[in-house]
């Protein structure tokens, strides 16, 4: 098995309100985008390509090992995925695809997801519990109803595949339609999703008081 990462980079962190596109925001003095390939590599990906905003090629080069390819992300994080696998080279059969934004997730949560497609799951996410009471409110912000939490999880990236599958269901999926993550478009597409544990070190950094807390977890 071979396994190409893409690390989709090409938001504009508009939550996070920083100076520059999120993915470059340092940590610890490093790019968050570099800390994402990082952990891919550690993890047992064979290569990876990085997908970032056209206009900041050069800072991201600048930021990231040469053998990484970059390849220019699209407005939605659908866009910039589907650039990312049409530009991954042919070897690998598998793909994860990982947030740049997820700075910190631990290289064991890239091998147990690689090995659950090596187990044969065509799809696998890392799922965290829900450990608040969740509820639904109306419009006025009035609380209309509990949502019973044992069967719900948080997803996380890297989300693993199949390669295969995932390029027939981004294929499959119209024009226009954006998912928030890439299980989504393959069980759009009728197939089963697997999950493994993820990490609660695999926080997305969102908005500011993410980046803090981040920065207080640093791995040296
Ligand atoms: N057009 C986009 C939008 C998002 N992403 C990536 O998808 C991941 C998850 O997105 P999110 O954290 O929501 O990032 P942003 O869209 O940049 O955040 P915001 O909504 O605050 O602008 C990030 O690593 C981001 O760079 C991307 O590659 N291309
Ligand atoms: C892919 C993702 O990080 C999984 O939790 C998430 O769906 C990204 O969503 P966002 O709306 O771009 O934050």
């Amino acid at each position: 098995m071979s396994a190409v990462g893409i690390v989709a980079a090409a938001g504009s962190g508009l939550r996070l309100g920083a100076d520059r596109p999120k993915a470059l925001v340092p940590l610890a003095g490093r790019p968050l985008v570099a800390w994402a390939v990082e952990t891919l590599l550690t993890g047992g990906v064979d290569e990876v390509v990085v997908v970032v905003p056209p206009a900041e090629r050069a800072a991201f080069a600048a930021a990231l090992p040469g053998a990484v390819a970059l390849v220019d992300g699209g407005d939605t994080r659908t866009a910039s995925v589907r650039a990312g696998l049409a530009a991954a080279g042919p070897g690998a059969d598998t793909v994860l695809v990982h947030d740049a934004a997820r700075p910190l997730t631990p290289p064991d949560v890239v091998t147990r997801v690689l090995a659950a497609l090596a187990a044969g799951a065509p799809a696998v996410v890392p799922v965290l519990p829900v450990v608040d009471t969740t509820v639904v409110v109306d419009e006025a912000g009035t609380v209309t109803d509990a949502v019973p939490r044992a069967p719900l999880r948080r997803v996380q990236t890297p989300q693993g595949f199949d390669r295969a599958t995932l390029v027939a269901a981004y294929a499959a999926l119209p024009d226009g339609v954006e998912l928030t993550d890439d299980a989504a478009v393959v069980r759009a597409a009728g197939i089963p999703v697997t999950c493994v544990d993820g990490d609660e070190r695999a926080a997305k950094v969102t908005i500011p008081h993410d980046l803090h807390l981040a920065g207080l977890q640093v791995r040296r």
